[in-house]
């Protein structure tokens, strides 16, 4: 079973007047991970869509999304998935990869359609593509491993990137997961902006009574949402995206937009953020 939830560009000025359930009903994705089923969140930040597919058991198949006009989903897009789960397999265009909790598959344009098979939860990435780069299984191990922050500083933590220059070609698609350092709390802080892309997280790793505090926003108008476990939120390009743990947390971060340049950030200090 597939369902396709569409989620609309807003401005920054129209986020500031939200209240907490508006906030949640636009940035926020729950129950994407739903036995059985392929639940995709189709934005218009650079029509970037994520989701989950949770094949519990019964193969699911990716095919058809009617918000493309497409002949098949990945006809002119480029895909990301990372299994958060236990062992599953995902086949396409005539191959078939396995994958462990934490790898991450890259489909490029015109893999035709996508099945998901096994113990495997699989979130979902895509953005459109101008060319077909390669299929890719991606281990931990393969990743540029990136150390950042300090224990003083409470986010002593590891950017794994995959879907990364330095790791292998895509279009517009990069992504990654970032890992705290026991103890530590904070990701992306200091906060930044990058207003040539979007940029979407999952949190996931966490346990059932765990949240992050996330930060969104402009850097003078911040708003908080608070975050469980295999949630997802949808950061446009005008708002920062950080956020501290209230427990154990890792997350997948995944942008679309003008570069693929990690490292274009616009930085916030603390100093800065009202
Ligand atoms: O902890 C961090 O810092 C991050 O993981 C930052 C994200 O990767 C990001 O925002 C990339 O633009
Ligand atoms: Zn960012």
């Amino acid at each position: 079973m597939l369902s396709v939830e569409t989620r609309h560009a807003i401005h920054p000025d129209h986020a500031r007047t939200m209240g907490t359930q508006e906030l949640r009903e636009h940035f926020l994705g729950t129950g994407l991970f739903a036995p059985g089923e392929i639940r995709l969140i189709y934005t218009h930040y650079d029509r970037f869509t994520l989701g989950g597919a949770v094949p519990n058991g019964a193969p699911l198949t990716l095919d058809v999304v009617d918000e493309t006009r497409t002949a098949t989903f990945l006809d002119r897009r480029e895909m990301g998935i990372v299994n958060i789960g236990g062992t599953g397999r995902v086949s396409a265009a005539g191959d078939a990869w396995e994958m462990g909790r934490g790898d991450v598959l890259y489909l490029g344009m015109g893999a035709g359609p996508v099945t998901f098979e096994g113990d495997g939860r699989f979130y979902l990435v895509s953005a459109p593509a101008h060319r077909a780069c390669p299929h890719r299984l991606i281990k931990l191990a393969e990743a540029n491993r990136v150390e950042l922050g300090e224990a003083a500083t409470s986010n002593k933590r590891v950017i794994n990137q995959f879907i990364h220059p330095t790791v292998m070609e895509s279009c517009q698609l990069v992504l990654g997961y970032t890992q705290l350092v026991e103890g530590s709390v904070w990701n992306t802080m200091p906060a930044h902006v990058h207003d040539r892309r979007m940029e979407a997280y999952l949190y996931w790793g966490m346990t059932p009574e765990a949240r992050v505090l996330h930060l969104m926003g402009e850097p003078t108008e911040t708003r908080h949402m608070m975050i469980a476990n295999e949630e997802a939120v949808i950061s446009p390009p005008w708002s920062i995206h950080s956020g501290a743990g209230i427990g154990e947390y890792t997350f997948i971060w995944a942008m679309a937009g003008d570069n693929v340049d990690y490292t274009d950030m616009d930085f916030v200090q603390p100093a800065d953020l009202k």
